[in-house]
């Protein structure tokens, strides 16, 4: 396998309420960088975590983690809807070296996803279908969340999985980096909030057009300083980034749930792609994280971030 990895933050506030342009001309610098690492890799397998925000899982069954042999996107927040294009005999071979690793691995035979997973395919790619794509879920916003050496642990056997099929694989990570974004919560919700998070009924349009003005004017209240959301915590931020960097992925087993969430808010377990996504490029050996970028976007409840790495021993021209 020659692999390297991408981490992306994502959110459902971009492009609906906008910071300065000097802001959105560095994340477009950014972007572009980005793009041409991945174009300059030419991936020909993306192993894509991506967390749900209660569009696809619900506590009915909320597994810790789970693949995806085929996925279709619901079109949240004006992101595309329809099929990705899974390579859903990578996906089933993966899924068996991953179980055989003692990794107890959830599969979907149809697994519905949102923006999170679809934001990255979209800035990455130029749409859901472009790539061959194996879905992975990894949960960040519903309580219990398991220790974060399982998810390394995922990430790791993952990547020891994909080796065997001796692609040219992008690892990526959809999510964080510090933020608190109102996503519902199922402890203490009224009866009708805690009812949609367990049985998970589609929303009407209508419903679905409310619940996002809410994110939207969330936004708008978090950039004015109206809100008791926590704050981006770039300090913490960094610290992700920099363990991430220097390749010190056992630091990240003793980062406790309590701990990510203090520093970083609600939403900080989102991070959890990130360290899956690295892990996974780490099996084939060292890697070096060849781009870094970095911005509290309070106008997107964002610690924004998108790094990219490749392996050392990955030739420059292709990194
Ligand atoms: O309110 C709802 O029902 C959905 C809210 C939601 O989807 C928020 C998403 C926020 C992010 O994805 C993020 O900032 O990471
Ligand atoms: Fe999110």
């Amino acid at each position: 396998m020659i692999a390297a990895a991408v981490g992306l933050s994502h959110s459902p506030l971009i492009g609906k309420n906008d910071p300065a342009p000097g802001v959105i001309a560095a994340v477009d610098a950014a972007m572009h960088e980005v793009r041409a690492f991945v174009s300059a890799f030419h991936p020909d397998l993306v192993v894509l975590y991506a967390p749900d925000h209660y569009n696809g899982f619900f506590y009915k069954e909320m597994p810790p983690f789970c693949l995806a042999t085929e996925a279709n996107a619901v079109g949240d927040f004006g992101s595309a809807a329809g099929p990705l294009s899974v390579d859903t005999d990578a996906a089933r071979a993966i899924a068996l070296g991953v179980l055989e690793r003692g990794v107890d691995l959830t599969i979907s035979a149809r697994m519905t996803v949102d923006h999170g997973f679809v934001q990255p395919l979209e800035v990455l790619f130029g749409g859901i279908d472009r790539v061959p794509v194996v879905p992975v879920f990894v949960n960040g916003v519903a309580t219990p969340l398991g220790p974060i050496s399982r998810i390394r642990a995922l990430g790791t056997a993952i990547g020891e999985a994909a080796a065997e099929l001796d692609r040219r694989v992008l690892f990526v990570g959809s999510g964080g980096l510090s933020h608190d974004p109102p996503v519902p919560v199922l402890d203490g919700a009224p009866p009708r909030v805690a009812d949609a998070l367990i049985e998970g009924r589609p929303p009407t349009p209508e419903q679905r057009a409310r619940g996002e003005q809410r994110v939207v004017q969330a936004g708008r209240d978090y950039a004015a300083g109206s809100t008791a959301m926590i704050p981006i915590n770039p300090t913490w931020d960094n610290l992700v980034l920099d363990t991430l960097a220097g390749g010190r992925l056992d630091d990240v087993d003793s980062w406790s749930v309590e701990w990510m969430g203090a520093e970083g808010g609600g939403s900080a377990h989102e991070v959890r792609t990130w360290i899956a996504a690295f892990a996974s490029l780490a099996t084939i050996g060292e890697y070096r994280m060849t781009s870094r970028f970095y911005q509290a976007i309070p106008e997107w409840i964002a610690g924004f971030a998108a790094a990219t790495a490749a392996a050392t021993s990955l030739p420059e021209a292709a990194r």
